[in-house]
């Protein structure tokens, strides 16, 4: 289980595939060109399918030593030994999963445009909080919608803070300005026909001169 992990940078999130083959083969170029964490999300796929594909990109992740974190269902974080889950509103409590997952692990909530969702989810033993969307989404076209002013205002509750929807290489840079320290992407990333180039491309926001460039470091 993680007890490090770089705060900052791009969170990629996996599309609903249920070729397994191609799941892995498009996350091994993801986690190739050097993202934070990977969020294994899959709407479409069974209960037996979720558990399979998750366990193989787990092991994928451990190879590149970048936290895996899974969507929805923190007994299935629990049961395959992942770093983490995220949680939004209909996905069960963020205090009872930190009991459950123990105190390393990484426990994301959605927080939509709502700053006092994102107190109550940090004082519950959220690791980060996510807001969003900030624009159009392909992936989730009816995803609430949450402003720049928001992401700054959740400036003080001392956890990182995550932007998500619609988020392209072209739209990011207020959304960082704003003090985002994750992009989470799917579409930008796995709808490109270069996964590693898209996801080098979200990253430029994050370079800055004198800014660390330290690899992942999961399980240390
Ligand atoms: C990093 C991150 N942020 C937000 C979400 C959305 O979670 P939720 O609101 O539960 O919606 P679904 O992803 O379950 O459709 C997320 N998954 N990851
Ligand atoms: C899960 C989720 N929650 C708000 S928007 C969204 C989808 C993000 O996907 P995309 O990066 O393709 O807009
Ligand atoms: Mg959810």
């Amino acid at each position: 289980m993680t007890s490090r992990w770089r705060q900052g940078g791009v969170y990629a999130i996996t599309a609903d595939l249920t070729d397994t083959a191609l799941l892995l083969d498009r996350a091994g170029q993801v986690l190739d060109a050097g993202v934070c964490l990977l969020q294994y999300r899959n709407k479409q796929a069974t209960a037996e399918l979720r558990a399979q594909q998750a366990k193989e990109l787990l092991a994928l992740c451990r190879a590149s030593s970048v936290p895996l974190i899974i969507n929805d269902d923190w007994r299935l974080a629990a049961e395959l030994g992942a770093d983490g889950v995220h949680l939004g509103g209909e996905d069960g409590d963020v205090a009872l999963a930190r009991q459950a997952l123990g105190a390393q692990a990484i426990i994301g909530a959605s927080c939509y445009d709502e700053l006092s969702r994102a107190r109550a989810a940090v004082t519950s033993g959220a690791s980060y909080v996510a807001f969003g969307a900030f624009f159009a989404s392909r992936t989730k076209p009816l995803a609430r919608t949450c402003g720049l002013d928001v992401l700054q205002a959740a400036a003080d509750l001392g956890v990182p803070r995550v932007a998500i929807g619609g988020i392209t290489p072209d739209n990011a840079g207020p959304l960082v300005e704003a003090g985002a320290d994750m992009l989470a992407v799917i579409s930008g990333i796995v709808d490109a026909d270069d996964p590693a180039a898209a996801v080098r491309a979200y990253a430029r926001h994050f370079t800055r001169p004198g800014a660390s460039t330290a690899p992942n470091n999961a399980s240390e």
